[in-house]
């Protein structure tokens, strides 16, 4: 078996992390090909010294792997997932973070958890992603990172002052947003940015979007849930020349008046689910719903 291995930072509760799983993985034969810069910073730490194959956005994985396991919070999965892309390698997440709602794995149960994974015994989960285009062509979106796993949105730069939305679905007029912006959530989403701005909460595998405006001054806009095959057509005015785009922690610069085309993208990223481990479980256990004195 090989596997995947992902991190973006190195702080003090690394080591214990990485010890947990070496170890894991070494007695049980299993391949671990490393990111590249996560490698290296393995080694200046001189946390390890053997040499390992690794992997980058550059080498792309293939679905000769069994997992890609990332190390980290939630914002380690979404860069996790723009490594992943189509490769249709399913991600296992470890929490290193704090609130860890896509990573599910605790630090503490390192070993019961992976030893899933080596007997195969896990369902997967599909989780629907977002494609963003923008016409005229904008450099600051990269052609083969314009995708989301959480959101995009569209929000003001460098101003107090609101930006208007203009939206369509299916090329039919839907509203004009007075507001600080506009996200487009997939349902892993729904629990993010979408939910702090009063959005519904979506399980991963209902087939909609939701549409949530940031602060609207139009007091009667309110998040719409859509189908998820429909074509969403944005074009942002404001008083500044541009606005902020972003697909989940990545931004980009676009100008006033440009076509943002929002769709689900052909493939989806898959996530391990860990018998047990359901997503009704993770909101009751991080968005502390169990903690009623009732209950
Ligand atoms: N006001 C807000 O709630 C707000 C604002 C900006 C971004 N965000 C979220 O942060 C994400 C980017 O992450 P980052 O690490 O760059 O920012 P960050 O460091 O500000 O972390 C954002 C927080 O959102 C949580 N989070 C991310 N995705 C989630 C999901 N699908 N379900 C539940 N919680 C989730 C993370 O655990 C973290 O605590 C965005 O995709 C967006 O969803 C939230
Ligand atoms: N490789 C790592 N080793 C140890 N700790 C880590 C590692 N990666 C992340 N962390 C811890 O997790 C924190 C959050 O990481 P990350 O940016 O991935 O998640 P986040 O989006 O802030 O979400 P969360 O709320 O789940 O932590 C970091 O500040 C750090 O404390």
């Amino acid at each position: 078996m090989k596997v995947a291995i992902y991190g973006q930072y190195y702080q003090n509760s690394t080591e214990p992390i990485i010890k947990d799983i070496f170890v894991f993985f070494n007695n049980n034969n299993v391949e671990m090909v490393i990111e590249e810069n996560f490698l290296k910073m393995l080694y200046e730490k001189e946390l390890i010294k053997k040499e390992y194959k690794t992997f980058s956005a550059k080498t792309k994985l293939d679905n000769s792997f069994e997992i890609l396991l990332s190390i980290g919070g939630d914002g380690t999965i979404l860069r996790a997932a723009s490594l992943a892309r189509n490769s249709g390698v399913p991600i296992l997440g470890i929490n290193a973070g704090r609130l860890g709602f896509l990573a599910t794995v605790p630090k503490e149960s390192i070993d019961s958890f992976l030893q899933f994974v080596i007997d195969k015994n896990y369902s997967i989960s599909e989780r629907t992603l977002l494609s963003l285009t923008c016409e005229p062509k904008s450099e600051a979106i990269e052609d083969d990172l314009n995708f989301a796993m959480n959101e995009v949105t569209v929000s003001r730069k460098d101003t107090t002052s609101m930006i208007t939305v203009e939206t369509y679905l299916n090329n039919e007029y839907l509203n004009s947003y007075w507001a600080d912006g506009l996200i487009l959530s997939t349902p892993t989403g729904s629990t993010g940015y979408s939910l702090s701005c009063g959005g519904p909460i979506l399980t991963p595998d209902v087939k909609s979007l939701v549409i949530t405006p940031i602060a609207p001054h139009n007091l009667n806009a309110r998040p719409l849930v859509i189908p998820d095959d429909t074509e969403i057509k944005l074009r942002v005015s404001g008083r500044e020349d541009q606005y902020l785009v972003s697909l989940d922690s990545r931004i980009a610069s676009i100008k006033n008046e440009s076509v943002l085309t929002i769709k689900k993208t052909d493939f989806k990223i898959k996530m391990v689910e860990i018998p047990g481990e359901t997503f009704l479980k993770t909101l009751r256990k991080k968005m502390l719903w169990g903690e009623d004195k009732r209950n």
